[in-house]
């Protein structure tokens, strides 16, 4: 296994479709960690799919819910994380990401994050007349706020999600190697 040793927890920020959940997953599993996605993690609590909290609670119940679950899932130790797009948007979950692992940004263009995500209903904000011009507007306002938190800024374009996954490990593994000579 690659990165077997490497300590510590890996957090994954971006945008809705920037590869959070896929590409986490199989960090997990090179890195030997077990995998969190903290939409997964409100799912199973609260019984119900993410639109059903946006129509329930609005957006505003939902980054509640999104908070508390950071914060618990930011305590454990050598975890993946994946975090919702959305996470960076609080203050405390930035402060959280930031001082409990290591953070890595999914880049993508808006034009790639429209297609990989356009086939999908489960994502409430982008289930409008203009979803591309969504998505540009949220690259605009978060994507400074990804790079406030990330110790890493991994371009998504041009790779799969196996080689961003090996691409990671390696990159991890150069930082650790570094900080231990
Ligand atoms: N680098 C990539 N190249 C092509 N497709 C990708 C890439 N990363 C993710 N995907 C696909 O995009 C979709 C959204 O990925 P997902 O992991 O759910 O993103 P996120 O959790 O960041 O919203 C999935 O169908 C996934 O397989
Ligand atoms: O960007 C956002 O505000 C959101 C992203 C989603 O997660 P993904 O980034 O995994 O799609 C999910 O948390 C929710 O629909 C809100
Ligand atoms: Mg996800």
């Amino acid at each position: 296994m690659p990165g077997m040793n490497l300590p510590g927890n890996f957090f994954l920020v971006g945008l809705m479709g920037a590869g959070k959940t896929t590409i986490g997953r199989a960090l997990a599993r090179l890195t030997n960690k077990v995998f969190y996605d903290s939409d997964h993690e409100i799912e199973a609590r609260t019984g119900v799919r993410i639109p059903i909290i946006f129509e329930l609670e609005g957006e505003a119940g939902f980054r509640q819910r999104e908070v508390e679950t950071i914060r618990e899932l930011t305590a454990l130790q050598d975890v993946v994380l994946a975090t919702g797009g959305g996470a960076v948007l609080n203050p405390d979950n930035r402060h959280r990401l930031a001082s409990e692992g290591y953070v890595i940004y999914l880049r993508a263009s808006p034009e790639d994050l429209y297609q990989r995500t356009r086939l999908d209903k489960n994502r409430p904000l982008l289930q409008t007349a203009d979803p591309k011009g969504r998505l540009q507007a949220l690259y605009a306002e978060r994507d400074p706020l990804y790079r406030e938190v990330a110790n890493l800024v991994v371009d998504t374009s041009r790779q799969s999600v196996n080689q961003l996954a090996l691409h990671i490990v390696h990159e991890l593994q150069k930082k650790h190697a570094n900080r231990s000579c």
